[in-house]
């Protein structure tokens, strides 16, 4: 196929912009729950409310290194699990309440003289943690539907887990085309800087995802089939080759493979030659546009509600932002505009071509403008950045 052929021309119809967050979304398969160690839950989403599966803490404690008396002093010193009132023995931080004790005396304010222990009465339960103080058993400590941080697992083991029962990872083969991209030093005319490498997996995680393999695919129709059909691998996000010139073989691939087109481009630009497909075996592809903001854009559009759908939590929600200013359309579908606010309103960034970054990177979300514009101080649907 020659390049002045219609380049980026579709086959089907192209989605409009809500619609094809929906297909994605839809188009989901929930990835298994699974159980991880505490460790491994970090950062994943709780399936079940975490219960303490025993009074936290589960017997009453000292919370000082001291003595625990019983009654008024001063006290006889003993060694003993039981004390009568006007005996005292010695215990340590965290050490076990002896039966009869009334409170705890810091070892710092109490004196040894005399065979005895010294110090002014403390109030009824002083320096004691009661048992249950924090949980009772059968309590629920940690809600379903958490993202779970370090301080959960480690409240997770005090109330007595060792596993956790989470979301199943949604994890991304990556399939990188151009054989222009160099991934370090500085660029010769015609070749160009890989946006990519550095940016896909951080973007993906910060989407819920994880990048578990990724690979540079050459200009040949065989390598890019081999990219798209990985054995066991649920979703293939590739970058590039979307268009119809002689060196974009996306499309054959996917055809040869004889994957189902969910969408066939969105009416979005930049990002409109963005493509999903259901390949036989069941698995996803995602194939973004080469063009650096193109993909990001689409990532944002349809890569966050395909994600959420794997994940099994609800399709994302959209902001609203004030225009401080008019904006144009575009005939044939959405504008998408990174935007910075100035007095709580939105301004589009300059920078905002699709093969740059600079509109993006200090943005404050990306606007959605319909084909026919917006006035300045109308409400807009916008996206937000999983960076903000
Ligand atoms: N005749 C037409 N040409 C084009 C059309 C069209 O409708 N008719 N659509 C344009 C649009 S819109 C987009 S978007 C791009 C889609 O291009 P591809 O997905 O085929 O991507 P490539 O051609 O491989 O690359 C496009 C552009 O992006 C650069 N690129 C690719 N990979 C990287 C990377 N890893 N890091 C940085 N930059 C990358 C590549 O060098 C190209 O400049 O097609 C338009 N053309
Ligand atoms: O998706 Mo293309 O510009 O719209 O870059």
């Amino acid at each position: 196929m020659s390049i002045t052929q219609h380049h980026g021309a579709t086959t089907g119809t192209r989605a409009g912009w809500l619609e094809a967050r929906e297909v994605a979304f839809a188009a989901a398969s929930v990835v298994p729950v699974e159980t991880v160690p505490l460790d491994a839950a970090v950062g994943r989403i709780l399936v079940e409310p975490v219960s303490a599966l025993l009074d936290v803490p589960h017997y009453a404690s000292s919370a000082m290194d001291g003595w625990a008396v019983a009654g008024a002093g001063p006290w006889d010193i003993v060694e003993r699990a039981a004390l009568r009132p006007g005996e005292a023995t010695a215990i340590v931080t965290g050490g076990d309440i002896p039966i009869g004790a009334d409170a705890v005396v810091r070892s710092e304010i109490a004196e040894r003289f005399d065979g005895r222990l010294h110090a002014s009465t403390p109030t009824r339960g002083h320096h004691i943690r009661p048992a249950g103080e924090e949980a009772t058993r059968g309590e629920t400590v940690i809600a379903a539907g958490t993202v779970l941080n370090p301080a959960h697992v480690a409240l997770a083991a005090g109330a007595g887990h060792d596993t956790l029962t989470v979301r199943g990872a949604v994890t991304v083969s990556l399939a990188l085309t151009g054989g222009e991209v160099i991934t370090a030093g500085l660029p010769a005319a015609g070749q160009v800087r890989d946006s990519f490498g550095p940016q896909l997996p951080a973007m993906l995680r910060m989407l819920g995802a994880s990048v578990t393999s990724s690979r540079r695919v050459a200009d040949t129709i065989d390598d890019t089939i081999a990219a798209l059909s990985q054995p066991g691998v649920a979703l293939v996000i590739s970058t590039g080759g979307t268009g119809n010139s002689a060196r974009d073989h996306l499309r054959t691939a996917l055809e040869r493979l004889g994957a189902e087109m969910l969408i066939d481009g969105i009416r979005m630009r930049p990002g409109g030659p963005t493509l999903l497909a259901r390949l036989p075996g069941g698995s996803l592809v995602l194939a973004l546009p080469g063009n650096p903001l193109a993909a990001m854009l689409a990532l944002l559009t349809i890569g966050g509600p395909l994600i959420a759908g794997m994940t099994g939590v609800a399709l994302p929600d959209l902001d609203t932002v004030t225009l401080a200013v008019a904006v144009d359309g575009v005939a044939g579908g959405a504008v998408l505009m990174p935007y910075r606010l100035e007095n709580g309103a939105a301004v589009p960034n300059r920078h905002r071509a699709s093969g740059m970054m600079r509109g993006l990177a200090d943005a404050a979300g990306v606007l959605v403008v319909p084909s026919d514009g917006a006035k300045k101080g109308d409400r807009v649907t916008a996206i937000a950045l999983p960076w903000n």
